[in-house]
């Protein structure tokens, strides 16, 4: 229920459109009921060639009166001839509302589904990187495109019906009180009518509730096939490389029979409930006819006061019919509203203080003050006491073996992830009490994975700025990227990526770092490849990163010989706690890490790359 009263606030904004939309449900609702009261004219003077009696007792409104008067004054003729174009009339008005009303409740819920659409994009962006650590993105993406649509679909027949089928049943019972006191029908069938009728809805509900927790199995069971699809399709060389596609066309048969299984059993419930609702409402409509056949038979009911009697209880059989298969595809909605609350409701962990310390500009230090840091899931400290500081213009290099911290120590600075203890000040400053914008601002990362957009150089290259022409070529060609950007077939607006032009490893990191240079931060983060590049094309990177390095101040996860080399000062990391740290020459003499490290990495990257230092 919380969650339903929280989904109706996604209709807030559009109320003006839901109202009007309300109000052509009422209003064809209206025009759907009048020919009802056309019943009793109809039968009793046309057919029975009786005149419309006021039953003794019964005081009607002179206008009602008078309006009787003149239709038993009428030629039949006459009568029937209004009847049959007040009908058409009437059909024609309740079908344009009905029009009006279908279009408009289409709209809200599309804007509905729009809008939770967007809040779940921008909080996944605004989300910390930890909650990515345990949430698939193709059970993420499956949130935005399944989940999403199984509400559109619900509001726009379910939140549609909701409104509108309890409208159609109080305007169908209003008629049918009026129907009961004008030929003063009795109690009992007006009892069976209201009381039974509704009853049909228990099964509906209990089926319901089973509903919504199939719906939520396939729901994630969707959300796993997205992510099955997602890695596999992203990994088609590997999975082709180790022959693997009869293995992943299994395990993906396996998933999707699975998926289909649930879906059928939800399906057969959804289904079970119209014959469920129907034998129930035979049984009453059996039940009123019988009781009412025996009242004509009295004389005690005339045969119009019937007609319009046993229609107006199988209109109001449609809307309780309607409402128990809405009941349904609401309980699906929930369980997908269930799920996309789940990803709204999941809390910031780095978030911004409400109040921040203005950061203009860096001056003097970034210090690490005795950092113990660890992932969520992990109970061990990846990172322990880990204390540093490097001076504005200084370049440090982080080295250390495979899995020992340094990514994590430089994820750090940006705040990707805060540390468990300690901290980390940028001049004197604590990170966590300066605006996170003003922060990232500062710095710059350059890092082993270059990712670009699936969009064209020049909005990869000015990504998150204006783009200005003249800067953007110098940056190009600082980073030795202008020259083959040239000769693409549309230069700076040839699409990259994804969809658009492939481009080697070596013009990746170059874009990358034209990318860096075009940000122009004062703190520098890099995480070089491991990869090797032949040995031009790693010339002109390593050209790239010297001169975007020139005049920064960087924290370098060092894997280039001539990195180490430049840097002011090496820190050892092993097993997330930082062992020793000097010049290249004060470490080789005294670290053994750091000279095995030296050995088995830079010494073979020197050889391969040549005189780079
Ligand atoms: N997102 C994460 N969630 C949980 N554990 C992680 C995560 N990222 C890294 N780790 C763990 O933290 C430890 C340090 O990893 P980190 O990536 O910082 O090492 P590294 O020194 O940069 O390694 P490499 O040189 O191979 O990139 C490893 O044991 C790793 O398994």
């Amino acid at each position: 229920m919380k969650n339903y009263t929280r989904f109706l606030k996604f209709i807030n904004p559009h109320l003006g459109i839901f109202f009007l939309a309300i109000i052509c449900m009422i209003l064809s609702t209206i025009f759907g009921a009048s020919p009802i009261g056309m019943i009793i004219p109809l039968v009793d003077t046309i057919i029975a060639g009786k005149a419309i009696s006021i039953p003794n007792g019964v005081i009607l409104p002179p206008f009602a009166v008078d309006l009787i008067k003149h239709i038993n004054a009428m030629p039949k003729i006459e009568l029937l001839n209004i009847m049959a174009v007040g009908l058409l009339v009437m059909f024609f008005l309740k079908e344009l509302f009905m029009f009006f009303q279908t279009y408009l409740m289409a709209d809200v819920s599309q804007r509905i589904v729009r809008d939770i659409k967007n809040s779940i994009y921008k909080k996944l962006l605004d989300l910390s990187l930890d909650f990515y650590n345990h949430n698939p993105t193709g059970q993420l993406m499956s949130r935005i495109t399944y989940d999403s649509t199984v509400i559109r679909d619900a509001i726009s027949s379910g939140v549609a019906d909701t409104f509108y089928q309890p409208i159609q049943m109080v305007i169908y019972l209003a008629l049918l009180i009026g129907v009961k006191f004008y030929f003063n029908i009795s109690w009992k069938l007006i009892l069976i009518g209201t009381v039974i009728l509704p009853l049909i809805l228990y099964p509906v509900v209990k089926i319901g509730k089973k509903l919504r927790r199939i719906s939520r199995e396939s729901q994630e069971k969707v959300a796993d096939i997205n992510n099955m699809l997602l890695e596999t399709i992203s990994s088609i060389k590997l999975v082709k490389a180790f022959n693997m596609e009869e293995y992943e066309t299994n395990r993906f048969k396996g998933k999707n029979q699975n998926f289909y299984k649930l879906d059928m059993k939800s399906i057969k419930r959804m289904k079970i409930v119209s014959p469920i609702t129907e034998a129930m409402a035979v049984l009453c409509v059996t039940l009123i006819i019988w009781i009412a056949g025996k009242s004509i038979l009295d004389g005690t009911l005339s045969a119009g006061a019937f007609a319009a009697f046993l229609a107006a209880i199988f209109s109001m059989m449609k809307p309780v019919k309607k409402l128990s298969s809405v009941y349904g595809i609401n309980q699906q909605a929930m369980a997908a509203m269930e799920r996309i609350f789940q990803i709204l409701d999941t809390p910031i962990t780095v978030k911004e203080k409400e109040t921040v310390v203005p950061f203009n500009s860096f001056e003097k230090e970034i210090t690490f003050n005795n950092v113990f840091f660890k992932y969520d899931n992990k109970k061990a400290h990846i990172l322990k006491n880990i204390s540093f500081t490097v001076k504005k213009g200084e370049i440090v290099a982080l080295v250390g073996p495979s899995g020992s911290g340094k990514s994590t120590v430089v994820n750090l600075l940006p705040r990707f992830y805060d540390p468990g203890k300690g901290s980390i000040k940028i001049d004197g400053v604590d990170i966590r009490d300066v605006g996170l914008k003003s922060l990232r601002e500062k710095i710059g990362m350059v890092t082993q994975e270059t990712l670009l957009f699936n969009d064209s150089v020049r909005e990869n290259i000015s990504y998150g700025h204006e783009i200005n022409e003249e800067q953007m070529i110098r940056v190009a060609k600082s980073a030795n990227a202008h020259m083959f950007i040239r000769d693409f077939p549309e230069g700076y607006d040839t699409i990259i990526g994804e969809r658009g032009l492939k481009i080697s490893g070596g013009q990746r990191q170059r874009i990358a770092i034209a990318r860096a240079l075009y940000k122009n931060p004062p703190i520098l983060i890099l995480d070089e490849a491991t990869s090797q590049l032949d040995t031009e094309s790693e010339k002109l990177v390593q050209e790239a990163i010297n001169k975007l390095m020139a005049g920064r101040t960087v924290i370098a996860i060092a894997h280039r010989l001539s990195t180490i080399i430049h840097a002011d000062r090496i820190i050892v990391v092993d097993n997330g706690e930082i062992i020793d740290s000097g010049s290249h020459n004060e470490l080789l003499e005294r670290s053994t890490l750091y000279k095995k490290l030296y050995h088995m990495q830079f010494e073979i990257g020197a050889s391969t790359i040549g005189d780079i230092v």
